[in-house]
């Protein structure tokens, strides 16, 4: 135990039980959390109303060699159906994936917050006619200019990955992406090499280095800007943002954990995050507790709400 947690004094509940591992569920193993972010999840849950911004690559699913088998983790999505479920708690996956691949890979709650494409692309999880989950969403608008320049950065891109053993492009709504992890570690940096100089110079581009990919996008916007609308768009009194990549550092950059905010790095690495975790397992962990934590007092606050509307 880490933290004074008066809701187990009675000793009628023991959140600390479990044992650490792939698919154990609540009650969880806090002994493994650090003491300053269980401490930062027991301020975030006493809001009102919260955001939870969830990257996937990297912080729901581990990373792969090839993204069409991606998976969460089967204790984070335990948990996310859980948050999803609660009272004034917005669960959102924010990635810069497709939104509409996002859907199809991460088997997320009906009506679940997509917001993809690094914050271009906005819609909820539903279910359709035939029971298979697909993306409620308006269609990414490009302008004509940013359509052409994608057309072009793919062209571009394919020329130069082409001779490269591995490498491969990606194309998603907003922008292009280069692959190159499958790639030799020297071809891949000679490659990165050639798609900055080359499509990555161009006007109208934003370059986004990413874990062995070179993102060349036609739009500007950022994580941060979509969690800033989200957040003013539903209300939230505080935000919990988990990410691993460069881009997550848009999103930590809008939170602050001195008001409540938890923004939550997954891995090694510079941040601007003020909690960290290692890794997606840990993640679960983080995601478990939090369920656990906000369905012990969102009743309370309820009651409060009632007795003083
Ligand atoms: O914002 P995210 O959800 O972290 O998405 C960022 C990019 O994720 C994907 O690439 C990353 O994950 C792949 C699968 O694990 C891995 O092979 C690749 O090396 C990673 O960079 C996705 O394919 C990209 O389009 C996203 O931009």
């Amino acid at each position: 135990m880490t933290h004074p947690d008066p809701e187990t004094a009675d000793g009628t509940i023991d959140g600390d039980a479990g044992v650490p591992g792939p698919g154990v569920s609540a009650p969880l193993f806090t002994a493994q959390l650090d003491p300053g972010l269980d401490e930062a999840l027991h301020r975030f849950v006493a809001h009102p109303r919260i955001v939870v911004g969830l990257d996937f690559d990297g912080v729901l699913a581990p990373l792969v060699l090839d993204p069409t088998t991606s998976r969460v983790l089967p204790a984070s999505a335990e948990a996310v159906v859980r948050l999803a479920g609660l009272p004034d708690v917005e669960v959102a996956v924010v990635s810069g994936r497709d939104a509409e691949d996002l859907v199809a890979l991460a088997d997320l709650p009906d009506k679940t917050r997509v917001i993809g494409s690094h914050g271009a692309q906005w819609g909820r999880s539903a279910v359709g006619p035939d029971g298979a989950a697909r993306l409620a969403a308006d269609p990414v608008d490009l302008t004509e200019d940013q359509a052409v320049l994608r057309a072009e950065l793919l062209r571009e891109t394919e020329a130069l990955a082409a001779p490269v053993d591995g490498a491969w492009v990606q194309a998603k709504p907003t922008a292009i992406v280069v692959h190159t992890r499958p790639a030799g570690q020297e071809q891949a940096e000679t490659l990165t090499r050639q798609v900055l100089d080359g499509p990555g110079a161009r006007e109208g581009v934003r370059v986004i280095l990413g874990k062995e990919v070179i993102e060349l996008a036609v739009v500007a916007v950022t994580k941060g800007d979509a969690l800033l609308e989200l957040r003013s768009a539903v209300g939230a009194d505080a935000a919990l943002y988990a990410g691993d990549d460069t881009t997550d550092e848009d999103a930590f950059t809008v939170l602050d954990a001195a008001t409540g905010d938890v923004p939550l790095k997954v891995g090694d690495g510079a941040t601007r995050a003020a909690y960290r975790v290692a890794d997606p397992d840990e993640l679960s962990a983080v995601l478990l507790r939090l369920a656990e934590l906000r369905e012990r007092v969102r009743p309370a606050i309820s009651q409060e709400t009632d007795t003083f509307p």
